[in-house]
Order: structure tokens, then sequence, then C-alpha cells
């Protein structure tokens, strides 16, 4: 399969601490300029710290891509695939640079953060614009794959396989990374809340195709100061709701996430669980697209379909349910943050 025009994949990612002494400098990095409220940062330094310091994240981009160069392999494509973070080494400065140093001219960039907002699409743009800076190398952006058949699928199969070791009337509980509401609000453009709207279709999608007459969609790892609103219902608060309700078992989905991050073991595995514990309610998380065949594949079919059209061809582009195909190619004024001044890589 050629992929020309294109000589590399990059993947970007947020980055995560190593070590017990890396928590505070990641911290550090993440919050920069960010009016995080120091309890916060405290309790969120606990959550690493009780990992022995270490977050899943590098570990299990190490994994995604030793899984995507295999695939690549096997399909007879010969691209090397590269790896930078916003947040900890190695740093997308550093990857540019080197990637410059090997010649690289053209880039595919997977980022692991399938949906649109400042945090899992601007801000990386805006890394992006900065890191590429003085380097000869142009930098394609892969589309949102939030509606591809290689993500949604193996939510799917995993929600499938959760359910059928589970009682017959367990509820579904799609969870995502709360958001600031005026970041939702400014998601994919002024007003548009595509952020929103983009989990609701995917719990949609994989509730439908498991047959399930009734879900939630709810919210988790929320920060930032208490007077300033976020999207709720914190998946907490809903599993006391539906506790309340009746309900006796929640199969929780966390489809805001590729692979099991930290707010996936913690907030959800550690809090989320006691939470349903405490509650009497049967509890069981379901798996996130990781390593499945057809995640590893999707990042292939994405990088071959932007080849196709940076040749000026019109490549077939999956997608399921309602939303339609997500340009490239996003607008000024997508995601915007006004506390923001960067430029963001279109
Ligand atoms: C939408 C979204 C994603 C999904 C998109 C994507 O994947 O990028 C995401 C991912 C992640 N967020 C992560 C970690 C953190 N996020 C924080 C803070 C924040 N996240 C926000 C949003 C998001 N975050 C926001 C609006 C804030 C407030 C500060 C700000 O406006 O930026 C803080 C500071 C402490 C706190 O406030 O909680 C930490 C430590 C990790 C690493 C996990 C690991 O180690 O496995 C990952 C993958
Ligand atoms: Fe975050």
């Amino acid at each position: 399969m050629p992929v020309q025009p294109l000589d590399a994949l990059l993947i970007v990612s947020f980055g995560g601490p190593e070590a017990p002494e890396d928590v505070v400098p990641f911290l550090e990095n993440v919050t920069r300029g960010k009016n995080i409220p120091r309890e916060r940062l405290e309790e969120v330094g606990e959550h690493y710290f009780g990992f022995g310091g270490r977050s899943p994240i590098n570990d299990l981009n190490r994994a995604l891509i030793t899984a995507v160069e295999a695939d690549l392999a096997a399909h007879g494509i010969d691209l090397p695939v590269y790896w930078g973070n916003r947040n900890w080494d190695p740093y997308l400065a550093d990857t540019l640079q080197q990637m410059a140093d090997d010649g690289v001219t053209d880039a595919a960039c997977f980022v692991t953060s399938a949906y649109s907002s400042y945090s899992g699409c601007r801000q990386y743009r805006e890394d992006l614009f900065e890191a590429v800076q003085d380097h000869p190398v142009t930098l394609h952006r892969l589309r949102h794959y939030f509606n591809h058949p290689g993500f949604v699928g193996p939510f799917v199969e995993a929600t499938r396989a959760a359910l059928a070791e589970a009682p017959q009337d367990t509820r579904l509980v799609f969870v995502t990374h709360s958001i600031p509401e005026s970041m939702n609000e400014a998601s994919g453009g002024p007003g548009a809340r595509a952020y929103e709207t983009q989990h609701q279709e995917v719990a949609r999608l994989v509730a439908e195709s498991v047959g399930a007459d009734r879900h939630d969609l709810v919210y988790c790892s929320r920060s930032g100061p208490p007077q300033v609103p976020w999207l709720e219902p914190d998946v907490n608060d809903r599993l006391e709701t539906l506790a309340a309700e009746g309900v006796t078992s929640v199969a929780v989905v966390p489809i805001g996430f590729i692979s099991d991050h930290m707010e996936v073991v913690y907030d959800l595995d550690t809090e989320a669980r006691a939470t349903a514990d405490r509650l009497g309610l049967r509890f069981v998380r379901v798996a996130t697209p990781d390593d499945a065949p057809a995640f590893v594949a999707m990042v292939r079919e994405l990088v071959e379909e932007r080849a196709a059209q940076l040749r000026g061809e019109d490549p077939e582009r999956a997608t399921v349910g309602d939303l339609g195909v997500s340009s490239t190619a996003c607008s000024t004024t997508c995601c915007l943050n006004a506390r923001s001044s960067r430029t963001a890589l279109a």
C-alpha cells in the first residue's frame, strides 16, 4: 500500500509520570497557566503516588506503537513511527527535532484523544504548531476517529462481553472526562458543543449495537475551581441516583479513553467502584480499545486515507452513525479557548 507523500507517523499524547519524583513536575507541566486549586493538585498527586508514582499512559502508548509498527509491517508499509507528548518525556519538541534530523518531511499525526475539545484537540494542535516551528517538516493531523468503526467496534465487542457475564437488567453507564461547560460550548466551533454531541453519539451507537434499551452518559475527573461549571453528572453522583431508582447492576463504559489511563484505573476502577460497592451496586468496567486489532488497524487506515487525500484521491472514509466524517482541517475558531492566544496547526 502506498502512503506517499507521508514519510512518518507521529503519535501525539498527553504523557505521564514514570516515578514518584516525576509526579510534581508533571503536574506543574499540566497545570501551567491553568486555574487549578492547590487541593485538587494534591489530590491528583495522591492518585499517582497510590500507583507508585507511575502513570499507565506511557507504557500503554509504547505498546500501541509496537502494535501499530507490527500492523504497518504486516501490510507492507515502511513508515517510521515517532512519539511525542505534551506533558512528559518524550516531549513533542524533542521528537520534532529528531524527525527533522532524520529527514522527515511529511508526518501524519495521530492524537490519542478521539473527540473535539480544547483539551483533546486544539491544545494538541497548538503544541504541534509550536514544536514544528523552525523545522522543515509538514504535519498532517489525522481526522477525529470517535465515529470510526475501529474505535466504536472494540467498545461494542467489550460491552457485549461484559454484559454476557452480567445480570439481565444491567444498566450501561458511559463515562468520559468532564470539561468546563464553556469548553464544551466552544468544541467544534462557537456554540457547537461537539464534545458532548460526539460522546452522545458513541454512547447511542454502542447501546443500540448491544441491544440496551436505556443508558446514561456521565462524567469523571472534574477539576478546576468549584464555582466554574463543568459537564455533569459526575459518575459517582449518577451511581447514587441509579441505586435510589432501584438499579442493582451497572456496566461502566469508558468511551472517553482509548486505553486504561489514570482516569480509568483511579477515577473509575478505584473510586467509582468503591461508590458502587457502598451502594450495593454490582459493578463491571468495560475494556477500552487499547490493543484491539481493529483499533490498531484503524491507525493504519487513517494514515492510508490521509495519504490518498494528499495525493488528490477521494478515498473511502469509514464512519458509523449519523455525524459523518470529521474534517482533518479545523477552522480557526474550532475549540477556541479564550485564555489561550497560541496559534494552532489547522
Ligand atoms: C478532555 C480531556 C482529556 C481527554 C483527551 C486527552 O486524552 O487528551 C484529558 C486527558 C488526560 N488528562 C490527564 C491528566 C490530567 N488532566 C488534568 C487536568 C485537566 N484535564 C482536562 C481535560 C481532559 N484531560 C481539563 C479541562 C483539565 C483542567 C486543566 C486544563 O484546563 O487543562 C490534570 C491536572 C490535575 C487535575 O486537574 O485533574 C491531570 C493530571 C491525562 C493523563 C492520565 C494518565 O496519567 O494516565 C490524560 C490522558
Ligand atoms: Fe485531563
